[in-house]
């Protein structure tokens, strides 16, 4: 058990969420007011029923069985209003564990079936975002996603969308799916147009497969950050790359252990590449599907790997470092955490 002190520290202590799929955060209040709103029947009739709808059981056993929750959420969240709302209670539920800035991720390709294009599932996604921004304080950009299981057009107009929103709230865009059937040398073309376009680049890598995919991203497509990287280990020499060219890991510490990207926290390597020096980040991922928020991730990391309170600071300050905001902001941002923890 974590003494008082210190789960006191890890509740209030200002925080980031890099790595946050807007589908995998939608409560499930949210899912019965817009099934009612859109005349979709549940399979249920309340809301603690729905919950293993949409959150992964305890004997998940792959990344593939994690990604088919998503099959449930997603046709709720094809209009511009549901979209909005999402967006915004994604800010709401940060802000309750003070989250000062977070960077929402999802693909704008799964939100096209009542007819919204592509540009219209960003826009109202950043509308939502920013109404969230206002209310709560907590500053708030975007990550647009291409899926591996999509056709290179389609990731591609995602690339093109994204760069009509650089600059007006999207930061830089992502790679997301079934890891283990996509190979990451598959999309060289897609990332080399977001690069031409002057788009940054995040990669979910080393999940669901092995080192070769995070060397391929960060060698080929471009990729600044990794999505997990968990896997980093099982090569030594890319994790020395990974650590030489100090590429943050965006780790997620209970979705990494439901995907299986490593069997169990025993196994899990967070305490041993910290103490290697690679820059690691602490995220959610999917909340809602996991079943966590981002103190829970702190705290159980902190309980199982006896991370101090300035280790806990280390992994809170990485994340600031690693955002994809501009220079000034994120100077202002890391003035901002230095105050807010010097007053813990
Ligand atoms: O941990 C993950 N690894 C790979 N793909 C993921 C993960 N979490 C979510 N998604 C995928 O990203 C899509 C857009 O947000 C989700 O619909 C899901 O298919
Ligand atoms: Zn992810």
């Amino acid at each position: 058990m974590l003494t008082g002190r210190i789960t006191d520290i890890v509740q209030k202590m200002p925080k980031v969420d890099l790595h946050l799929h807007l589908d995998g955060c939608v409560k499930p209040d949210t899912i019965m007011i817009l099934a009612e709103e859109q005349g979709i029947s549940l399979p249920v009739t309340d809301k603690e029923q729905l919950l293993p709808y949409l959150q992964v059981a305890e004997n998940c056993s792959s990344l593939t069985q994690y990604l088919s929750k998503f099959d449930f959420t997603v046709p709720f969240l094809q209009t511009a209003e549901a979209l909005q709302r999402v967006a915004y209670e994604a800010v709401e539920q940060s802000a309750g564990h003070y989250c000062k800035y977070i960077e929402v991720r999802f693909a704008p390709q799964l939100h096209r079936d009542k007819g919204l294009s592509v540009d219209e599932a960003i826009f109202w996604v950043i509308e939502g975002l920013k109404q969230g921004e206002r209310r709560f304080g907590v500053k708030v950009r975007v990550i647009a996603i291409c899926m591996r299981n999509h056709s290179a057009q389609a990731n591609r107009e995602v690339i093109e969308a994204a760069a009509n929103y650089m600059g007006k709230g999207l930061v830089a865009v992502d790679l997301a799916g079934d890891e283990a059937s996509y190979p990451a040398a598959n999309f060289r073309d897609t990332f080399a147009l977001a690069r031409k376009l002057g788009i940054p680049i995040t990669i979910h890598a080393g999940e669901a497969a092995g080192p070769a995919n995070i060397y391929e991203a960060i060698t080929h497509l471009g990729a600044v950050r990794i999505g997990h990287g968990v896997r980093v280990q099982e090569n030594p020499a890319i994790m020395e790359i990974i650590k030489e060219r100090r590429i943050p890991l965006e780790m997620c510490p209970v979705s990494n252990i439901q995907t299986k990207a490593v069997t169990d926290w025993d196994m899990y390597p967070i305490k041993h590449y910290f103490d290697q020096g690679l820059i690691l980040t602490i995220n959610t991922d999917n909340p809602t599907v996991s079943g966590t928020n981002i103190t829970e991730e702190y705290k159980i990391i902190t309980e199982k790997f006896g991370f101090t309170v300035p280790d806990l600071v280390t992994l809170v300050m990485n994340g600031v470092d690693a955002s994809f905001l501009e220079a000034n902001e994120k100077q202002s941002l890391k003035l901002e955490f230095e105050q807010l923890i010097g007053e813990l």
